[in-house]
């Protein structure tokens, strides 16, 4: 009876909501929020205006943009019971500090308790201000440093590097973290977001569906390439290791990291502009050897990418954040960082007109059959 029952694994091309937020077209390789291009938003925009397009509909207007920045600028502190909580918890891996800590806040915070529309958006704004505060506070903590406290004078990408290193960065710096922002933020039904949707089909918090959803990101398959693909450039070492080690993972019939994405077939529009960026900061530190390991395994990926493989947006992005002297292990974070709008507005249109999202797994166990005592087993 269950023979022709078709079973989309990994529900891969399934539509399971209208959404109004970003639009993919994997075989054309574009990507548009609310109708905009992502490269007119990578070269104008700020993350702050890009939150505001994502999580209130409309590019802000001037004086739209100023109420909204002051909001978040003014919501970037955490309470000192969370830094505690990161001082216990320090030697983990940022993510999982990251996680413990937003969900401490939902405990410590008890707006962040409430549910509908407003709530989702209020908290989301003091979210996405105040996870770059918990990355940079144990980063801080971590290397036996107090925290920086936010600077409201500084946008939200110069700020948070501000809060990283202890010192002011450079325009180009900050702008450089402001495209990265503005390139992770948003990304349709992707594997974090999706479950951050599953947990606010229940009707849980927004700081529930955070937390679901950076547990999710973590994965090497997700939001992890960018730290495995600078592990990758590092063993690879020079670009004339590139070929041998891609056919000896081939060969395996491994995956290459940084390559591959389950919507797009042409290269991830996002990608050409981290390209560009690891090119231009490679030059301009002296290191242009990092861009030509990444362009060598590029070109020995060719023979193998018949069915469309191409790099995704974290092929490049991990170099400019070693360029940028900041640890592996914050890759992910930062990609979370990003990523804050995206999950909040997903989390909000979830909500709107809510349904549990409950699929079926077809059984192929066992039979029916007689109970056994545990003696007679
Ligand atoms: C921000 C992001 O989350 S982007 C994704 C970041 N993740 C990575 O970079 C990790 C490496 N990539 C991957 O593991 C995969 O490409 C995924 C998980 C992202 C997507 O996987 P899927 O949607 O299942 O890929 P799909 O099934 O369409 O793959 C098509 C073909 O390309 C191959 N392929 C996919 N990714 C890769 C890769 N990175 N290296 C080598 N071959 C690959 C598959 O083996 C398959 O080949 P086949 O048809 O000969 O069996
Ligand atoms: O859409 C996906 O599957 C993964 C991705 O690129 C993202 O989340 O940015």
């Amino acid at each position: 009876m269950t023979d022709n029952v078709k079973i989309n694994r990994g529900l891969k091309g399934v539509y399971f909501e209208r959404s109004g937020v970003s639009d993919i077209d994997g075989a054309a390789g574009t990507l548009q929020y609310r109708g905009y291009s992502i490269h007119d938003l990578a070269k104008h925009a700020t993350f702050e205006e890009v939150c505001h397009l994502l999580m209130k509909g409309e590019l802000p207007n001037a004086a739209e943009i100023a109420a909204f920045d002051a909001e978040m600028r003014a919501a970037r502190s955490v309470p000192d019971a969370v830094l505690d909580i990161i001082r216990v918890c320090k030697d983990g891996h940022p993510m999982d500090v990251l996680r413990t800590a937003v969900s401490a806040l939902a405990a410590l915070e008890p707006d962040s308790l409430a549910t509908g529309e407003e709530a989702f958006l209020r908290n989301g704004m003091r979210l996405t201000a105040q996870v770059p505060t918990l990355v940079a506070a144990h980063e801080a903590i971590r290397s036996g440093r107090d925290p920086v406290a936010p600077d409201d004078s500084l946008g939200h990408a110069a700020n948070w590097l501000w809060m990283l290193k202890g010192e002011k960065p450079s325009d180009n710096a900050a702008r450089l973290a402001d495209v990265d922002f503005v390139l992770h933020a948003e990304h349709g039904a992707n594997a974090s977001s999706f479950a951050a949707r599953v947990t606010v089909g229940t009707e849980a918090n927004l700081h529930g569906a955070i937390v679901t959803a950076l547990s999710t990101l973590a994965g090497p398959a997700h939001g992890g390439a960018a730290e495995d693909v600078m592990k990758m450039v590092k063993e690879i070492g020079t670009p004339d290791k590139a070929a041998e080690y891609v056919k000896t993972k081939r060969a395996n019939r491994e995956a290459v990291t940084g390559f591959g994405h389950r919507v797009y077939r042409a290269e991830d529009p996002r990608a050409r502009h981290m390209r560009e960026g690891v090119r231009k900061l490679g030059e301009e530190m002296g290191a242009p050897e990092w861009y030509e390991i990444l362009q060598a395994v590029v070109e020995a990926m060719k023979p193998y990418s018949r069915h469309g493989l191409n790099v995704n947006v974290d092929f490049y992005s991990g170099v400019i954040y070693q360029l940028h002297g900041i640890p592996m292990d914050l890759y992910v974070p930062i990609f979370a960082i990003g990523r804050m709008p995206g999950w909040v507005i997903q989390c909000i249109e979830q909500q709107r007109g809510n349904i549990l999202i409950r699929p079926l797994t077809l059984y192929n166990g066992p039979e029916p059959r007689e109970w056994v005592p545990i003696d007679a087993r």
